[in-house]
């Protein structure tokens, strides 16, 4: 049975529409091979879209359970769909027609941006809360003050001194909404988990927003020991949180500011099974519900509206939720923009006809059987809430586009490595799911970085979400993570993910060049050390005020520094001996106590073992910095080998993944190159000792 049959695809009578059949992109096999060898990884190539390694899984059935987006909780799912034709609103009013708006043909760039008067963000924004957690706070809460607020009404004519004042504040404060935010979200552990006994291997410290891995690693002699795993993020929520105070941390915020023509796309990234549909679920709702809160008190009469669409990729093609299953064609313009062409789109303006398209795309929704989950998307969902704005008040012309949120629930990250199942259909599954996780990685490294090109044609997703990307947009990434023990390899693949996608994310993003950002993000996944972190005084009470902290400058401890500032020598002549700088905080603490006891003249020593135990000491941290180094390299090897199975699963070449497989190339000869040096920089010095050894018996003391 082919992917469509699977998915029961309905033939619902197609509203007439302008459509373009879509060819997918013919990949070339011999591109794939390129990218392999200039790798030094030619032993893969057989793993091409003729020849994919055979993907196990566990996933038994299809299954076409509704599941995905709605406002109630996980196990709620829609069991009355009826078409969007035929929806009616609570009070017995059929809802907008698609058509009134939506002119078949969707381009998603054709309703340029309204340059609108400027306006300012809601005041919403000065409530701290909408940042930390504080229970039963709801954007209710804030009607009072909306109601009273001077600026509703006025922001269209001109501007006085206050409000231009008012506005420049809360431009600020919306610019102060960080770029990407990335949050974790730990899961509890299941039933199946608990009763195979399964240990919690997450520790979380939600007040510095750092959480722990505790892996349990085997030694040469088969005896077990704890490795350690710390990573920061910018919220990190352990397993009692629930969908409220993750809506609060990380869609509330960006709210208010999709009034100020900035789009906005949140979505979960995971393993199969980790919650990423149970969280992504609450979040359009809720979000709906604030937006038109908004319209209605602080932007009442200004002629906005809100639109919805729901449509999935599968398999690389896009289907409307709303309209049977429909398939979509995506289109570039003349000017290389976007278009979906026969996506409908409906106008909305009461939360209930919104529940009600959200149960009903959910209802349609592909879904299948994996090991971990057996609800598991297997498409990504893409939810739209677009708000328009009529130029003139008139609803005589179509209203333009002013700024989108768009929420994605991911189909879940299951490796190939994990199937058993090695059915072809499958396959392309898992290819497809993987190719546009990695598009979409890249993507958002290369907005951050401020990259004049973005690599938007690695995938569907990519290339439909391209809108969300350009211009002033916010990502908000919610990695979902299982605690049991049996996931521990994916749960750190998660987090590597995440904090590479972090890594970049300071907030200014200035620009910087190809290499050093790889190599950033390459760092990024190593496991940062929460001492370090508090070192560099990044304390909780600091962070308060300030959203979305900024994370302490990694280069102060993660750059090496063989790769900043020549060597100095060692050891002089006269018994003085000069130390290195080191590159993490700590050794600069040491270094910084150890200068100041070298200002004091030196004094000869008499007792050898005091000039030894100095040596020693260097010599010890000279191994240390080494041993450093190289775990480094061997964590980065990890990283190159799991990009590796994610480029060789997704299957699709394409040029940007010839670039990413050469920056890491430089990367890793760069950091090859490093532990050389201090190889060779540690014999000189195990020369040296010798030397002063000698030295110090010939001198007879
Ligand atoms: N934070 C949570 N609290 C309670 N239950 C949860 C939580 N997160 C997930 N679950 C439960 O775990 C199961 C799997 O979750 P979910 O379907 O959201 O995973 P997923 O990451 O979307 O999987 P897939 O990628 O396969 O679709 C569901 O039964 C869900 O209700």
């Amino acid at each position: 049975m082919n992917a469509m049959g699977r998915q029961g695809q309905r033939s619902g009578a197609p509203t007439a529409h302008h459509q373009r059949q879509y060819s997918d992109q013919l990949f070339d096999a011999s591109s794939n091979g390129r990218w392999l060898q200039s790798a030094g990884l030619q032993h893969l190539q057989s793993s091409n879209a003729n020849n994919l390694p055979p993907l196990q899984g566990s996933r038994m059935y299809w299954n076409a359970a509704p599941r995905g987006f709605n406002g109630g909780s996980g196990s709620e799912y829609f069991t009355d769909p009826s078409t969007p034709k035929n929806l009616q609103t609570r009070n017995g009013e059929e809802a907008e027609s698609p058509s009134r708006f939506s002119p078949g043909l969707l381009d998603l760039h054709s309703f340029d941006t309204e340059l609108l008067s400027e306006m300012s963000v809601p005041a919403l924004y000065d409530a701290p809360s909408l940042y930390r957690s504080v229970p039963g706070r709801s954007l209710d809460d804030s009607d009072t003050y909306l109601a009273n607020n001077k600026q509703i009404g006025r922001a269209r004519g001109v501007p006085d001194n206050n409000l231009l004042k008012s506005f420049v504040a809360d431009k600020e404060k919306a610019s102060n909404v960080a770029k990407i935010k990335v949050v974790v979200r730990k899961r509890p552990l299941n039933k199946k988990e608990l009763a195979k006994n399964e240990e919690d291997i997450i520790t979380i410290e939600p007040r510095f927003s750092s959480l722990t891995v505790h892996e349990t690693k085997l030694k040469v002699d088969l005896t077990e020991y704890m490795e350690k795993h710390e990573f920061v993020f910018d919220a990190v929520l352990n397993e009692e949180v629930s969908n409220d105070e993750v809506y609060r941390e990380t869609v509330e915020p960006i709210v208010p500011i999709i009034f100020q023509r900035t789009k906005a796309t949140c979505f979960a990234y995971g393993q199969t099974g980790s919650g990423k549909t149970y969280t992504m679920k609450p979040l359009p709702l809720k979000a709906s519900r604030d937006i038109l809160r908004l319209m209605q008190h602080t932007y009442r009469n200004q002629g906005f509206h809100l639109f919805f669409s729901f449509f999935e990729i599968y398999g690389g093609k896009l289907f409307d939720l709303l309209n049977d299953r429909k398939k979509l064609c995506m289109r570039e313009d003349g000017k290389q923009q976007v278009c979906i062409v026969g996506l409908q789109e409906y106008k909305v303006s009461d939360v209930e006809t919104i529940q009600e398209f959200i149960e009903k795309g959910n209802a349609t929704r592909s879904t299948g059987t994996t090991g971990a989950n057996e609800e598991s998307s297997r498409s990504h969902a893409i939810l739209q809430l677009a708000i328009k704005r009529s130029a003139d008040g008139s609803e005589s012309k179509p209203p333009k586009l002013v700024g989108k949120l768009s929420f994605i629930d991911l189909a879940g990250s299951e490796r190939g490595a994990d199937t058993t199942d090695n059915d072809k259909q499958t396959r392309i599954e898992g290819a497809e799911i993987n190719k546009s996780l990695l598009a979409l990685k890249e993507c958002i490294r290369a907005l951050d970085n401020d990259q004049g090109h973005i690599p938007f044609r690695g995938s569907k997703l990519t290339e439909v979400l391209r809108d969300s990307f350009v211009g002033d947009s916010r990502t908000v990434m919610i990695s979902c993570i299982s605690p049991n023990s049996g996931s521990c390899e994916h749960t750190l693949n998660t987090l590597r993910y995440a904090d590479r996608v972090k890594s970049l994310s300071k907030g200014n993003n200035s620009k910087k060049d190809t290499l050093s950002s790889s190599t950033l993000n390459l760092k990024g996944s190593t496991a940062l050390p929460l001492s370090s972190i508090l070192q560099h005084g990044t304390t909780f009470e600091d962070d308060i005020g300030d959203s979305w902290p900024e994370q302490a400058d990694r280069e102060d401890y993660d750059i090496p520094e063989e790769f900043q500032e020549p060597e100095k020598p060692l050891w002089k002549k006269n018994g003085k001996v000069d130390f290195y700088s080191m590159s993490t905080s700590d050794d600069k603490v040491k270094r910084a106590n150890v200068q100041t006891k070298s200002k004091d003249p030196p004094k000869f020593e008499t007792k050898p073992s005091q000039g030894d135990d100095d040596l020693n000491a260097l010599l010890k941290e000279e191994e240390d910095l080494v041993n450093a180094h190289r775990k480094q390299v061997e964590e980065t090897m990890d990283i190159v080998k799991e990009e590796m199975n994610l480029l060789v699963e997704a299957d699709q070449p394409g040029n940007q993944l010839d670039d990413y497989i050469t920056r890491l190339n430089t990367i890793l000869s760069q950091k090859a190159a490093g532990i050389l040096q201090l190889q060779n920089r540690l014999a000189q010095f195990q020369r040296r000792l010798k030397e002063h050894n000698v030295l110090v018996s010939s001198s007879g003391c």
